[in-house]
C-alpha cells in the first residue's frame, strides 16, 4: 500500500529539528515516481555499501507512522510529525539509504546526496501496470513522471549540488546507478577522514 502526504512544509517546520551534527557516513535519499525502481536501486546501494535502507512506505506500516487509511487514495494516510522524529534519531549518525518518493518534508541538513531517478513513460506505464494497479491510479504516476513532480519537488528543497538525476530503464542502468552511488560514498566517506 502506498503512503500519501501533503507536500506543503509547515512555517515552523525549521524550528522543529536541531541542526544535523556533521557526519562521517553519509545519508542518501532515493526518490522518484513510484515504479521508477527506488527500492530495487536503495537495496543494491545498501547491500555494495552496508549502509541501512530503509524504505519510507514500509517504516511507516511497521512504525504505525499514519493516521489511518485514505480510501480515495488507496493508500496510507502520513503522519509527517511521527515519521520526522522516528527519522531524526536513526539519521543522526549517517549510513542511511532512505527511499521515498517525496522529498520536501526533510530537512536539507538530514541528507548529503539525493538521487531523482528517472524513467520513460512506455516503460513506466508496463511496470505500473504489471502491478494491477488501477488506469487511474496508473496515469496519475504518469502524469507525475511527465511533469517531473519528484524532481522539481527535490530542487525546491535541496541545492542542486546535492542533487543527481538518473535513469532507470534497464537492468544495466539499475546496477550502474547504485554503482555510481557506491562511489559517491567511498568519496564521502574518504573526505571526511581526511578532514581534521
Ligand atoms: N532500472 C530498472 N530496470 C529494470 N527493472 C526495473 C528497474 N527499476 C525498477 N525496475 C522494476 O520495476 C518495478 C518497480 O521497482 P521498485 O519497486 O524498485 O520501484 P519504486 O520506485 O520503489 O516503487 P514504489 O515507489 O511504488 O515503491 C520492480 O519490478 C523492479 O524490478
Amino acid at each position: 500500500m502506498d503512503v500519501s502526504y501533503n507536500n506543503s512544509p509547515s512555517d515552523d517546520e525549521e524550528a522543529r529539528f536541531s541542526a544535523m551534527p556533521e557526519r562521517t557516513l553519509p545519508n542518501i535519499l532515493v526518490t522518484g515516481t513510484p515504479g521508477t525502481g527506488k527500492t530495487s536501486t536503495a537495496e543494491m546501494v545498501a547491500q555494495l555499501t552496508s549502509f541501512e535502507h530503509m524504505e519510507i512506505g514500509k517504516l511507516v506500516r511497521e512504525q504505525q507512522l499514519h493516521d489511518g487509511y485514505l480510501e480515495e487514495y488507496d493508500s496510507l494516510d502520513l503522519n509527517e510529525d511521527k515519521l520526522l522524529d522516528y527519522l531524526e534519531e536513526e539519521l543522526r549518525d549517517g549510513g542511511k539509504v532512505v527511499d521515498f518518493h517525496g522529498s520536501d518534508l526533510f530537512p536539507e541538513d538530514w541528507f548529503d546526496l539525493v538521487v531523482v531517478l528517472r524513467t520513460n513513460n512506455t516503460l513506466l506505464y508496463d511496470r505500473l501496470q504489471g502491478r494491477g494497479y488501477t488506469e487511474s491510479k496508473v496515469q496519475e504516476n504518469i502524469e507525475c513522471e511527465i511533469f517531473q513532480e519528484c524532481l522539481e519537488e527535490a530542487r525546491s528543497q535541496f541545492p542542486e549540488e546535492m542533487i543527481v538525476e538518473l535513469v532507470s530503464e534497464t537492468a544495466d542502468q539499475m546496477e550502474s546507478n547504485a554503482e555510481r552511488i557506491q562511489q559517491w560514498a567511498e568519496a564521502f566517506m574518504a573526505k571526511s577522514k581526511a578532514s581534521p
